[in-house]
């Protein structure tokens, strides 16, 4: 096995690198190289990518099972006409779906100033300080991340108000959030697309009799909903002039540039919301404007492509930057619900894996954790590291210090370490062989700010879109969630202190097994 000191990328370093505004990616250490690159661009998998691009920003149907377009870019379109390179259209049934993304936008943009400056105030003419959150899936996880890095770079200010989220329908969650707020400054947001998922109904009607504990007049200022199914809302007594709407067109798993994280408006403010809503259309207009060979998620994804073509179905991802330890809970939504699919277009069964598995931690944390399997087992993996150029500190030799983890990190996973002659005769020492060779590639930002957040999660979604139109799959419906949903509501009859039996042998097993040590505590 040779270093790669002899290969392509060492002979003409840089070679494999692109920038887009803060964004900068080198792809010198991964298994294709530039022919790969132009031979993909002559490819009916370019060009089955780019007739993708064109139908996605004209509104035509992308989502084929469920006959839609796919209208997420339309949320920040809707204020940043100047970053597309043509005018972009979306009509659903004859109405202008950017046109409402504008109205919720500015609809919000007022609502969350009012509630912001003090002039929306709780029945008692006080200020509400808190917000709890209700959403699940793509309903929590994006505008958990906003808020995470948003409050990481101190953006709120001194008198922000504070935010929990519950998601799950685990009471544990609910109890550790409420812990935190008082009912009578408290407002609530619930987010969901479809406004029937049970955790989140379930956890609304747990949090109504929350508010009424307060008081009669509580609840009723309290409500605010984010949802395509602004009727359902109304039949759950969230008054139509606190209910955001969004289009239908938003997977969930791509709304969080909408109504869902109305929450986290009110805490960072309009202004630092617009800016990521900014660096995201930036990477709209690149993608609209750049061939494949020059477009980041594009390359990424024919990188990703190309990987699960060698059986590498592992993608291994770590921010070098603790603001970002939300960043992989959240693509593993975004990537394996919209790639991990089995079937193609046309229904036809798929042989191989769609999606290589993401997952990771931030950086170094993970190096002392998992990243040995990576080095030296034979689970096959691609490996990408980000690192952040500007810290928002001052700790120079810290910065230091975490760059050149990130940085040998990169070498060792590419040039490995060859035992020597000697060496190889010695089976003690032969343990420390790090073969190298792996799939690496580093994603740098200048700095981490709402701009280049908002930069990075749309490459990200273009690079999942890129990858599932390489693939002629479907990355906007998510079929295989419904199994277990339709379960779930049948065995709610049938779980301890149900009545009704479970159908299935082994399931009815473990429900035994709950009713013999439901005595025991
Ligand atoms: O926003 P909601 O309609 O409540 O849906 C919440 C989540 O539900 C399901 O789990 C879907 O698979 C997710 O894509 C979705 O984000």
């Amino acid at each position: 096995m040779k270093p790669s000191s002899t290969t392509t990328s060492a002979l003409n370093p840089g070679y494999l690198s692109r920038s887009i505004g803060p964004l900068h990616i080198n792809l010198d250490r991964q298994l294709y190289n530039i022919s790969h690159v132009l031979s993909f661009e002559q490819s009916e998998a370019n060009q089955r990518l780019s007739s993708f691009i064109q139908k996605m920003f004209s509104g035509q149907v992308v989502n084929g099972t469920e006959q839609r377009p796919a209208g997420h870019w339309a949320l920040r379109a809707a204020c940043n006409a100047q970053a597309y390179p043509a005018p972009v259209s979306l009509l659903v049934n004859g109405r202008d779906e950017i046109e409402l993304a504008r109205q919720v936008q500015e609809h919000m943009q007022l609502f969350v100033e009012q509630v912001r400056s003090g002039r929306y105030t709780t029945p008692d003419g006080v200020r509400y300080d808190s917000i709890l959150h209700l959403g699940i899936g793509g309903s929590d996880l994006g505008p958990r991340l906003l808020n995470d890095v948003f409050s990481k770079l101190e953006l709120g200010g001194e008198d922000a108000m504070k935010i929990r989220f519950a998601a799950n329908v685990d009471f544990h969650e609910m109890k550790a959030a409420l812990a935190a707020l008082n009912p009578k400054t408290t407002l609530v947001v619930t987010a969901s697309k479809s406004f029937s998922t049970r955790e989140t109904l379930h956890n609304a009607q747990h949090i109504f009799k929350w508010l009424d504990s307060a008081g009669p007049d509580y609840r009723g200022k309290a409500l605010v909903a984010a949802t395509c199914k602004p009727s359902k809302a109304m039949e759950l007594g969230i008054p139509p002039e606190r209910i955001f709407e969004f289009s239908e067109t938003v997977g969930g798993r791509y709304s969080l540039w909408g109504p869902v994280s109305i929450g986290v408006r009110m805490v960072h403010g309009n202004l630092v919301f617009n800016e990521l809503l900014e660096g995201a259309a930036l990477m709209d207009g690149h993608v609209l404007q750049s061939k494949a060979s020059q477009c980041i998620p594009t390359l990424l994804a024919m990188s990703d492509l190309y990987n699960l073509e060698q059986g590498v179905a592992s993608l291994m991802l770590s921010p070098y930057d603790s603001r970002l330890s939300q960043l992989v809970p959240y693509l593993q939504q975004l990537w394996m619900e919209s790639l991990g699919k089995g079937v193609n277009n046309h229904g036809e069964l798929l042989y191989k894996p769609s999606c290589p598995i993401l997952w990771g931690d931030v950086g170094t944390n993970g190096q002392h954790a998992f990243f040995q399997m990576l080095h030296q087992s034979r689970i096959a993996s691609s490996v990408e590291l980000m690192a952040i150029i500007h810290p928002n500190h001052d700790e120079e030799q810290s910065h230091q210090v975490l760059l050149s983890h990130a940085l040998a990190q990169s070498e060792a996973f590419s040039v490995g370490r060859l035992n020597s002659m000697e060496e190889l005769a010695d089976t003690v020492n032969n343990f420390k062989a790090c073969p190298g060779k792996r799939p690496v590639q580093m994603v740098f930002m200048d700095s981490l700010t709402p701009y280049s957040l908002g930069a990075l999660l749309a490459m990200w979604e273009h690079r999942t879109a890129a990858l599932a139109a390489m693939q002629n799959i479907n990355p906007f419906d998510q079929w295989g969630v419904e199994l277990g949903k339709g379960i779930a509501e049948q065995l709610e009859h049938s779980v301890p202190p149900g009545e009704a039996p479970a159908e299935n042998p082994v399931t009815a097993h473990f429900i035994n097994h709950f009713l013999k040590n439901a005595g025991q505590r």
